[in-house]
């Protein structure tokens, strides 16, 4: 086997084409049979093999920079850069992250995990390298669906602009999650699918140019037609205006090819482009088929060649999956609603949305800022927008929340999906600080479900509610398998609901930690702690009366969060008490701390921070004598 021999990017600088292509086919096998034991990002992976054996025979890693986008194709990279031994332990809990990360190896040159960074990343890298008169390389890899993200475009902009020597790889499979959407997608495929358009394009290019020499009274004129036709007709001429030199497409799964342009590109002075075609799902034949189902996959998944991924049937639907549900029945109720996703409608649940209201579903690409926008836009015509995103993509959103639509008390209903920790994805990926970010917001309101038949009823109150911007939030995964009522009802605006009175010590709750706090109830009772469990569906506004009764009452409270700590429901109640001047309210709160939660399984995270029924009984107990000695 060729691949025990590697170890580091130099065991593979002398590989010949031929032996470079053996290997690429080891390391295929190699992530077909971890991952479906680990689970993880599969179908980039398999597409990117000789890109990044290329990449790593070519340039110099850790001396030249190659900087991935996203991150979730970068496992190749690491198998190349001396981390295949750490393979069992992706994505797990102290094991080895599922994304670049600086402190994890040399090799890797930023932190990642949202899309759309690297030409920014790559640039600094580039300026700072030319600032402090060094040598070095830098690539940045981006896929198609990075690419239709503004901060791209952004980046394009400034590097075009300084000249400063750099290649961006786009590495364009046609896909992002689901099917690439947009106009720079479109443009794309015509560079890609259409050998003639290409090729015709170069031939008039340079007769063209020929036609610029003449030199007679028509040069002016021609020059003029030149020019206009050469927007047309020069191959890549989007990026070329942009200020780089367009190279492609060409084969990403032709080493011998890829050789040759990074070569060429890497020797090429000021910023180029070199365009890359690759198959997601490369050497896994059900992945290569169909893309969308295996981006990544879950722990256990069948690897038996050309299998099927293994469906893991749960026992409950997933909170996406009522939420897609829902909202499909209330569209059929409300004709103004509208449904938005920033290029996750598998994840968000949306794909039998699209396929029932074909003109009422918008995937506005990896563009979670123009996607808040949009939908400012869209409810100033009296249509209802629902901005389904996931709680760490809406942090790319934030100015357009505040500016575009809260400061315009617009009626947006934002559906938060991943709220709280997601787990396996890790830093990048936990929903941790949407209630934070919102709750400080004026006029926006917040809610979060104790479980999936709360979050349909909440999810019609949101679309009932027409006096402005309220947000849904709700976790990854299942829910409880409670019953589903029939119907909808509409809740009571700010209020809460006691689930289990108690008089020792009151635990004031927020989403499914309100099952926590029911578990925590019954440990509390065996040692004779009554607990009263109150479900605060609303974290704004609060429910104001609950909260004088119990500062009344003199209780110990608790407050109960998968969310940060800091800015949390815990600090709302905090700062209504101050405001109201009430003192002596004991109260403790629980949630993440203040700091980066790594990845892991969801449960060991919750575990890891203090976050289960175990912990949250030990804190009351150890509080109440305290509470009691005083009073
Ligand atoms: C800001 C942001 N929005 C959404 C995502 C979710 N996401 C991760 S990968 C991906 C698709 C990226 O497509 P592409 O760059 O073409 O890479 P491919 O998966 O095709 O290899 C998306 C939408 C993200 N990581 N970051
Ligand atoms: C890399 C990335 O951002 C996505 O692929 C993400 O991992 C998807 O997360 P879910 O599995 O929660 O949809
Ligand atoms: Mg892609």
């Amino acid at each position: 086997m060729l691949l025990d021999k590697v170890n580091c990017p130099s065991d593979i600088k002398n590989l010949s084409v031929e032996q470079l292509g053996r290997l690429a086919e080891e390391i295929r096998h190699f992530l077909i049979e971890n991952l479906a034991t680990t689970g993880g990002h599969f179908g980039s992976n398999l597409g990117v093999v000789e890109l990044t054996l290329a990449l790593h025979q070519v340039y110099n890693s850790p001396v030249d920079k190659i900087i991935w986008d996203v991150g979730h194709q970068a496992y190749v990279h690491k198998i190349l850069t001396g981390r295949k031994h750490l393979f069992p332990t992706l994505r797990k809990f102290k094991g080895m992250s599922g994304f670049p990360k600086r402190g994890e190896s040399e090799h890797d040159m930023f932190d990642v995990g949202h899309s759309s960074t690297s030409i920014s990343a790559a640039l600094g890298y580039a300026i700072g390298r030319d600032l402090k008169k060094e040598n070095s390389k830098v690539v940045a890899v981006i896929g198609d669906g990075a690419m239709t993200g503004g901060m791209a475009f952004e980046a394009l902009n400034h590097a075009g602009h300084v000249k400063s020597d750099m290649v961006v790889v786009l590495n364009d499979n046609e896909m992002s999650i689901a099917t690439n959407v947009g106009a720079i997608t479109n443009y794309l495929t015509k560079l890609r699918v259409d050998p003639h358009y290409s090729s015709f394009k170069k031939d008039l290019a340079s007769i063209l140019h020929k036609i610029g020499n003449v030199g007679d009274k028509t040069e002016k004129y021609l020059k003029r037609l030149r020019d206009s036709f050469k927007t047309l007709l020069v191959p890549g001429m989007l990026f070329e205006e942009f200020g780089f030199t367009y190279m492609g497409p060409i084969d990403g799964h032709d080493l011998t090819t890829l050789k040759k342009y990074l070569e060429q590109a890497r020797n090429t002075k000021g910023p180029v482009l070199l365009h890359v075609v690759t198959q997601k799902g490369k050497g896994y034949a059900v992945a290569a088929d169909a893309p969308d189902k295996m981006h990544s996959v879950s722990v256990g998944f069948n690897a038996k060649p050309g299998a099927a991924p293994k469906v893991v049937k749960a026992a409950a639907p997933t909170y996406t999956k009522v939420f897609g549900d829902t909202l499909i029945k209330l569209a059929q109720q409300n004709e103004n609603i509208v449904a938005i996703t920033p290029a996750m409608p598998i994840g968000s649940g949306l794909v039998k949305f699209a396929d029932e209201f074909p003109n009422r579903f918008f995937d506005v690409g990896i563009a979670e800022q123009h996607a808040g926008t949009f939908a400012a836009g869209l409810a100033c015509t009296g249509k209802k927008p629902v901005l389904a995103i996931y709680s760490t993509f809406l942090q790319r959103a934030y100015d357009q929340v505040i500016h575009d639509i809260c400061i315009q008390n617009l009626p947006v209903v934002i559906a938060i999906d991943r709220a709280g920790l997601v787990g396996e994805d890790g830093e990048t990926h936990q929903g941790a600080f949407d209630l934070s970010f919102l709750r400080c917001i004026p006029n926006i309101k917040i809610m979060m479900p104790k479980d999936e038949n709360e979050l349909q009823h909440m999810l019609y109150t949101a679309s009932e509610y027409q006096e402005g911007p309220i947000a849904v939030r709700y976790p990854r995964g299942n829910g409880y398998g409670v019953k589903m009522d029939e119907s909808f009802k509409l809740l009571p605006f700010g209020k809460s609901e006691t689930v289990r009175d108690g008089k020792d010590v009151a635990v004031l709750a927020l989403g499914p930690m309100v099952h926590v706090a029911e578990h925590a109830a019954e440990l509390l009772a065996q040692d004779g702690v009554d607990a009263r469990i109150v479900n605060m569906r609303f974290a704004k506004p609060l429910d104001e009366e609950l909260l004088l009764e119990l500062a009344e009452s003199g209780m110990l409270i608790i407050t109960l969060e998968e969310a940060a700590i800091a800015g949390g429901l815990g600090s709302a109640i905090l700062e209504f008490y101050a405001k109201q001047r009430i003192t002596g309210v004991e109260l403790f709160p629980m949630g993440l701390p203040d700091q980066f939660i790594e990845h892991g399984a969801p449960q060991v995270l919750l575990d890891s921070v203090g976050l289960n029924a175990q912990s949250v009984a030990d804190s009351v107990k150890t509080m109440v004598p305290l509470k009691q000695k005083r009073a």
